[in-house]
């Protein structure tokens, strides 16, 4: 059944759709904690309908999660064997995630209705300060729930995109931390820091609890970050929203495979036209 959209978004709240002094200082306040962090919360974003709703639309698709299993350093890049053994490009970890592709989720369902409403693509371009944005115009990758099961699935890393905007949906039963270090490698990489970080010794990590509802914004590119290993039967579940820096734009073929599992036509006909924009 269909939601009326205020029951979803916490609009009294957070007035997103709405020009005015409210919204005007929520995103400055959004983009002070970008400035400072790489990363801004807006908690509660959704109302406890919104919540229910979302994760009842999850646990009907959870299932259409394609699992993925890499070993990767923080880099995402290969093994480099004339580097010293501890550098922090040499340490691998087991990563692996379920993502269930953006056509399980229906344009009437929860999680559309929040990506289309009104505001909701201005507002986060906003907060980013981005000028040419987006939405990724991937079938299978614009917006997307990732389930992740108990262990350690999301080890240290820098994403490969510029900005992530998730939506948190439901915890695991313990763990399950958004751990970061902020700005770690503004300016160089910051390879003794990144190592202290790795084992465990850095004092520059922050700890993160995202409750189900919360909006986040992240800078992934410069923050090293992980998810602390998760606990439990329960699943988490996050909703990433993808946007690109030029129109009509999707994944690679390769990519689209090892991600969703599949391919559409459209990552054959367009493969090789523009640069790529990946999730990860
Ligand atoms: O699931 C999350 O909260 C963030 C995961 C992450 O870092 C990523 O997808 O790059
Ligand atoms: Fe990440």
């Amino acid at each position: 059944m269909q939601q009326p959209l205020s029951d979803l978004i916490d609009h009294a709240r957070y007035p997103i759709h709405r020009a005015g002094p409210a919204r005007d200082a929520l995103i400055e306040r959004i983009r002070d904690d970008l400035a400072r962090d790489g990363c801004a919360v807006v908690k509660s974003f959704l109302t406890e309908e919104g919540i229910a709703a979302l994760t009842q639309e999850a646990d009907r698709v959870s299932d259409k999660g394609h699992r993925s299993f890499s070993r990767t350093n923080a880099y995402f890049t290969q093994d480099d064997p004339s580097l010293p053994e501890n550098d922090p490009r040499r340490q691998f970890f087991d990563r692996s995630n379920a993502f269930v592709a953006a056509d399980n989720f229906a344009p009437e369902g929860p999680l559309r209705q929040v990506h289309d409403s009104a505001g909701f693509d201005g507002f986060i371009q906003e907060c980013l300060q981005e000028t040419a944005f987006y939405r990724y115009a991937d079938p299978l990758a614009d917006v997307i729930v990732n389930v992740a099961e108990e262990g350690n699935g999301f080890p240290w890393h820098f994403d490969t995109n510029n900005f992530t905007v998730t939506l948190a949906i439901q915890n695991a039963e313990e763990g399950g931390a958004f751990e970061y270090a902020p700005h770690i490698r503004r300016g160089d990489e910051n390879f003794e820091e990144v190592s202290r970080v790795l084992d465990g010794t850095s004092e520059r990590v922050k700890t993160l609890h995202l409750e189900p509802g919360d909006l986040q914004l992240f800078r992934g590119r410069y923050s090293l970050h992980r998810v602390a290993p998760l606990v439990g039967a329960r699943p988490r579940y996050v909703a990433i929203f993808s946007y690109v820096g030029e129109p009509d734009m999707v994944g690679a073929p390769e990519r689209t495979e090892q991600l969703y599992g599949r391919t559409l036509p459209i990552h054959h006909e367009r493969a090789g036209q523009r640069a790529d924009a990946y999730i990860d």
